[in-house]
């Protein structure tokens, strides 16, 4: 992770080659990276990048749920959750800078920020029934309040990739940005939230969106015993098994 502070923005860009897939090592990186962004008196916005050309974030890290140690397992879906509860309830506001394909745990990553510019020809979405696996309770929440209930209900039953111009169309993203431009439209966007008092606009976020956090902190263990439970049945390896022999084909094909 690459991190650097220009005055009051912190600057997160992921960079972990070749696709930024979150692995458990990563994803306590990336944890440290955001309370660490958090605490700073003087941080008042995070944007999120990614360091690599066109791809923003593969999503998790296939390989920590195919053929999984349960210990570790049940590490790496604790960091996943605390991800979500530090981005979705953080107090600096946040600009996700998508410049890249976003699928998955990755889309998740800028769902979770207040605002979201991307850059065109790419796709973006939750495509875990791709995979044969299901999104999460607190992953349907934060989609449906991005986009409402029936087109968020539509996209996770199909596991449906927007394209940035369809991402555009329905809300998922706000605004499309050519690639050059993103980290400029990025601060652009951040000085506009600045213009709000950071106090209003933080009860404000915390009242659209506490009920949800809750919802997690209440159920944390049971979903994490759910995602334990689900991940290593045999027939969700199998299916784990041939998304991954898939994507190595479409490389060779
Ligand atoms: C009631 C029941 C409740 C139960 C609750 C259960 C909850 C379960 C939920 C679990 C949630 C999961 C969310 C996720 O994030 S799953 C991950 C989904 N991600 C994807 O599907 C992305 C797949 N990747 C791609 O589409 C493409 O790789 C790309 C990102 C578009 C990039 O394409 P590009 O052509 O540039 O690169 P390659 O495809 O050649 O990939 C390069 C190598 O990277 C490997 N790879 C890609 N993605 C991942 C990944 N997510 N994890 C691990 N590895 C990945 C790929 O295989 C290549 O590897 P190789 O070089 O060794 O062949």
């Amino acid at each position: 992770m690459l991190t650097f502070k220009e005055s009051c923005i912190g600057v997160m860009k992921l960079s972990k080659p070749p696709v930024n897939s979150l692995n458990l090592e990563y994803l306590t990186e990336f944890n440290i990276a955001i309370e660490k962004l958090e605490n700073d008196k003087s941080c008042r916005g995070v944007i999120i990048t990614s360091a690599l050309p066109k791809i923003f974030s593969a999503g998790l890290d296939i390989l920590e749920m195919y053929q999984p140690n349960t210990d570790r397992l049940r590490q790496f879906w604790t960091q996943v959750q605390q991800l979500w509860i530090n981005l979705y309830g953080s107090q600096v506001a946040t600009v996700a800078a998508i410049n890249g394909h976003a699928p998955a745990g990755g889309c998740l990553v800028s769902l979770s920020c207040d605002y979201r510019i991307m850059a065109p020809n790419y796709t973006i979405g939750l495509n875990e029934t791709q995979l044969g696996i299901v999104a999460p309770f607190w992953f349907s929440d934060t989609i449906t309040n991005t986009i409402g209930f029936r087109k968020a209900e539509r996209a996770l039953q199909l596991g449906y990739m927007f394209t940035t111009d369809e991402a555009k169309a329905c809300g998922l993203i706000d605004k499309i940005v050519p690639p050059d431009q993103i980290m400029a439209v990025a601060h652009e966007e951040m000085k506009k939230m600045f213009a709000v008092p950071d106090f209003a606009r933080q009860i404000t976020k915390n009242q659209c969106r506490k009920q949800f956090i809750d919802k997690l902190h209440a159920k944390r263990d049971a979903d994490t015993d759910n995602f334990v439970n689900f991940i290593t049945k045999d027939s969700i390896q199998k299916a784990m098994g041939k998304y991954l022999e898939s994507l190595k084909k479409r490389k060779s094909g």
